[in-house]
């Protein structure tokens, strides 16, 4: 688990009020823009995702949390056209997504940002954007045929990216190889591409893994930024401290089922969310990991260790009542 120390001075406004009646898994949303039913993904006898109902509130920053191996990823793939489910279906904006691929999701306006492969990062950091742009003349065989429409396009898409870039301050890289950008400038190319495609959902897969502490704030303001713009943000995420610092909404997972969701403080302080945690190390002495009884820390036992006070650091500052 990534442990970014929190910028100052990001004081994220957040929404309230995004959902109806009580709150418990599967609570209906006033506004959703994504709305699941019956989803289940099996590997063999492992059921990676088995999600009763889910609503994702629309125009809101939702955080997808869990222990490892709780079906995160795997519903993400689903949701975003790259994994087909067992059963189950679910919309995006109102639109029946059953047998949409992800490149259809992303014309729809679904956009998830994905790493920069070694493939990308022989490109450089401009023709990296102008992948991320949907519509592309080129793409289609009738104007492709005529280079003057092409071109048109091909300059449009240039002005948008470059306007993005200077936006996540990678104007200056534009023509450096993306392979060679950091960490954390590579995760703000990747959400500055998913942003040509002018999407309404950006879904995120940890971005803050990765991320050293200079950048940190330069990216939760771009999060922050894109609720302030209309869109919708879902995203995964381990880093507790960034979760309670900016999502309005937190979905928690554990072996494959919705097992809280709610706001960020409410959340952390559910002991179905506590347990969720503990029990995802069956294999490790909590004695040893307490420091109760002597014992060697494993590496598992140590990672446990390190979950758990994320989460007591998480739940600890949410009742002192600060960001
Ligand atoms: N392609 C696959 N083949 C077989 N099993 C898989 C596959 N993908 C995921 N799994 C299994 O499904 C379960 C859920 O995995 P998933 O990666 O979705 O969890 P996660 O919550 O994203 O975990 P992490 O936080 O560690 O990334 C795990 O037990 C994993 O081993």
């Amino acid at each position: 688990m990534s442990s970014n120390p929190l910028p100052t001075g990001v004081t994220p406004v957040k929404s309230t009020g995004l959902h109806v009646g009580e709150i418990a898994p599967g609570v209906k949303k006033v506004d959703p823009i994504i709305i699941a039913d019956g989803v289940t993904r099996k590997f063999g006898g492992l059921t990676a995702v088995n999600v009763e109902h889910l609503e994702i509130p629309r125009n809101a920053i939702t955080a997808l949390i869990g222990p490892n191996g709780a079906g995160k990823t795997t519903l993400f793939n689903l949701l975003t056209g790259f994994d087909k489910p067992d059963t189950g279906s679910w919309t995006f904006d109102g639109k029946n997504m059953k047998g949409v691929a992800a490149y259809q999701a992303a014309k729809l306006g679904q956009v998830r940002t994905f790493q920069l492969t070694k493939a990308l990062g022989l490109l450089t950091v401009m023709e990296n954007m102008k992948l991320g742009a949907k519509n592309q003349v080129g793409e289609r065989i009738f104007p492709s045929l005529f280079p003057g429409f092409w071109r048109k396009q091909e300059a449009t898409n240039e002005v948008k990216a470059l306007d993005l870039l200077k936006k996540f301050k990678l104007d200056t890289k534009q023509t450096d190889f993306a392979a060679s950008l950091s960490g954390g400038q590579r995760k703000l190319l990747e959400m500055a591409r998913a942003l040509m495609s002018d999407p309404k959902l950006v879904m995120l897969d940890e971005p803050m893994a990765g991320v050293n502490p200079a950048l940190t704030q330069s990216l939760l303001e771009h999060i922050l930024n894109l609720k302030q713009e209309g869109m919708t943000v879902l995203f995964v995420e381990h880093d507790m401290h960034m979760v309670r610092h900016i999502a309005d909404w937190v979905v928690v997972m554990a072996m494959g089922e919705v097992v809280a969701e709610g706001p960020p403080d409410e959340v952390m302080r559910n002991q179905k969310v506590i347990d969720a945690y503990l029990g995802s190390h069956q294999d490790v002495d909590l004695g040893v990991v307490t420091g109760r009884v002597k014992g060697k820390m494993d590496p598992e036992a140590k990672k446990m260790a390190e979950e758990v006070e994320h989460l007591d650091q998480a739940i600890n500052a949410s009742e002192k009542g600060d960001n």
